[in-house]
């Protein structure tokens, strides 16, 4: 096979642009890359509005786990930024917002944390004596600002344990987006090829492209791409040739809910993936922070799996790809059972089974 067709043969050099932030605070409002458009537009969208928030969540203008949290932390601020009244009155308009932005999406963890955890500092604030309506408000944005600022550095120390599993000129695939455009910066499962590249390592990434709704063609290959990091962009049913022709040394991905026992909830198709990695030999490996592990829900069976609308599958490349009226069901994640997880790397270090008792040691 000449190196035309091989992807294993080295990708031209690119050089490396900025990475692109998916959510940041610009002063008055949260400006948002809307995901939806990439690649082939960058679009920053201005969120004044809890309202908008909910809405750039549900339609995936923002997503990723640790992303998702993010914004949702900002848009509890910008629900309240405008409250007028006393302290009772705006922490009752902070947990109706925080109520409010749970309803968009049902599986990634992380948006309840956030949720959660900005309502947790409301209450402690609320109960300082002499604390005005003002300075509530502001201890809101303060803390959406240091959610986000903490997941920067969750992510980076992330990409310093997982690094420790790799190796230069190594095979990784990779399925869906679980890169900078997922979190606040690095990501999680991309997070270790990003400080490869820092190291000089050429770790050659295969990118399932992630049917239906593409993240790992449109998000993954472009972050990576633009990073100047070898990237294959291969279709979800070619995993298994790939590894069957010995491409593939491991694979990473990122997840959306981690249950007690360790089952994985992530990208609809990862489970796919897991078995088939499984059958070859492959580690698979699941990067995340603390904050996408949930000790309250016991197993994965008890994830709530996000079902989204049928246009994702019947609409697409420009036309209807299917019959009208035909059935479809679009789970937009499926969980992969624990037996097939070889690691889950988080910020605190890389945890492996017994899961119920390793991850609950990760929280003391
Ligand atoms: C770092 S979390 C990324 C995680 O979120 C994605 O789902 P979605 O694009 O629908 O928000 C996918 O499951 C990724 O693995």
């Amino acid at each position: 096979m000449n190196n035309s067709t091989n992807p294993a043969a080295p990708q031209s050099e690119g050089a490396a642009k900025e990475p692109l932030q998916s959510v940041q605070w610009a002063g008055d409002h949260l400006s948002l890359l809307d995901q939806r458009l990439l690649p082939e537009q960058i679009v920053y969208l201005p969120l004044t509005t809890a309202e908008d928030v909910w809405e750039a969540i549900r339609h995936l203008k923002v997503r990723g786990a640790p992303a998702i949290g993010i914004a949702a932390a900002f848009g509890v601020y910008l629900g309240v930024s405008g409250a007028e009244g006393d302290v009772r009155h705006v922490l009752d308009e902070i947990v109706r917002k925080a109520d409010y932005l749970a309803t968009s999406r049902p599986t990634a963890v992380n948006l309840f944390w956030a949720l959660d955890r900005m309502k947790a500092r409301a209450e402690a604030v609320a109960v300082r004596s002499g604390v005005t309506a003002e300075e509530l408000k502001a201890a809101m944005l303060q803390e959406a600002m240091l959610i986000r600022a903490e997941d920067e550095e969750t992510c980076r120390l992330i990409g310093e344990h997982a690094l420790g599993l790799l190796a230069d000129e190594m095979g990784v695939l990779t399925h869906c987006n679980a890169g900078g455009l997922a979190t606040a910066k690095y990501g999680t499962a991309l997070a270790p090829l990003y400080l490869a590249k820092e190291r000089g390592w050429n770790v050659k990434v295969f990118a399932d492209e992630t049917r239906p709704v593409l993240q790992g063609s449109r998000l993954t290959a472009f972050e990576l791409q633009q990073a100047g990091i070898d990237v294959t962009l291969i279709c979800d049913n070619m995993a298994g040739m790939v590894m069957a022709k010995g491409w593939v040394q491991a694979v990473i991905v990122g997840t959306d809910r981690v249950a007690a026992n360790g089952d994985v909830a992530n990208k609809i198709g990862t489970y796919s993936v897991a078995v088939l990695a499984k059958a070859h030999g492959i580690p698979f490996y699941v990067a995340c922070p603390l904050s996408t592990i949930d000790l309250g829900t016991p197993t994965g069976a008890e994830i709530p799996i996000e079902e989204r609308n049928e246009q994702e599958i019947t609409e697409g490349f420009g036309k209807r790809t299917a019959p009208v009226g035909v059935k479809v069901f679009n789970p937009a994640f499926d969980v992969t059972p624990h037996e097939y997880v070889t690691a889950i790397i988080t910020e605190k270090g890389v945890v492996t089974a017994p899961y119920e008792e390793n991850l609950r040691k990760l929280f003391g």
